[in-house]
């Protein structure tokens, strides 16, 4: 079977009451064939409730981050105990933000794929270079870095439920989109690696989506590639470019 192309809205620290009312009321609006599409969108935790009880069955909810301990003394931290509570089946983990401001490394970010994966999430799992690192000729070396920290503390089951999502840091929020060839290029290499350290099955199933700049003007040329099975989404997911990204791959 094929890689069914998954459309993912990550709000980021971007919300309020009406936003939700708003961007959820349009997506209920909007269809899609759900053997060919998958929607995934990653409000901010507080309003991970409210998202899931207003948005259809169609619209599945993800946090854009846990830890990896149950319950206890961690200020702040969202536990997988919680999203399990409100229904929540996805986090996103290994954001580039979470990696550059809130210094989260390879290692930490691989515990919570790891953990999250445990406790029965799907995972949206990012990888990326920064500009410095694409320019020194490094970006297949640091995707793979961070993809082996994750490969690192799976088992080749665990998986069907990861998704990797390919954020060049130097696309997200710039309006720099990758071309569709230097996404492609990337896709593939991690799709290799993944034949190679992983599995060949793991290779062919895993879902590697493209995020940085995404929107309704360029979504149609980067989902020709070969190896893009659909994108992460920032600013666009806030606007009514996301709806018409869904409908561009429905058409
Ligand atoms: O998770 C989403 C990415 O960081 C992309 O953000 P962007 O579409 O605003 O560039």
């Amino acid at each position: 079977m094929g890689r069914k192309f998954l459309v993912g809205g990550n709000w980021k620290m971007n919300a309020s009451k009406q936003l939700v009312n708003t961007l959820v009321s349009n997506l209920n609006a909007a269809e899609w064939n759900t053997d060919e599409i998958e929607v995934v969108i990653a409000p901010p935790a507080p309003y991970l409730d409210l998202v899931r009880s207003l948005a259809k069955p169609e619209v599945y909810v993800s946090a854009q981050n846990i830890y990896f301990e149950k319950k206890g003394a961690f200020t702040g931290e969202i536990s997988s105990e919680f999203l399990k509570d409100l229904g929540i089946t996805w986090t996103i983990l290994g954001h580039s933000e979470r990696r550059e401001i809130f210094k989260e490394s390879d290692e930490v970010t691989a515990k919570k794929v790891a953990y999250a994966l445990g406790e029965g999430l799907s995972v949206i799992a990012c990888v990326g270079e920064k500009l410095e690192e694409r320019e020194a000729n490094q970006t297949a070396a640091v995707v793979f870095r961070q993809l082996a920290a994750i490969a690192t503390v799976l088992k080749p089951e665990d998986w069907t439920h990861v998704v990797v999502a390919y954020e060049p840091v130097w696309a997200i929020g710039t309006g720099k989109v990758a071309s569709p060839q230097q996404a492609q290029d990337v896709h593939a290499e991690i799709r290799t690696w993944l034949r190679d350290n992983v599995s060949e099955a793991v290779a062919e199933q895993t879902r590697i989506l493209y995020g940085g700049s995404v929107s309704a003007k360029n979504s149609a040329d980067l989902q020709t590639q070969i190896d893009i099975d659909g994108f992460l989404i920032g600013g666009a997911s806030l606007t009514g470019d996301f709806i018409t990204i869904i409908n561009t791959r429905s058409a």
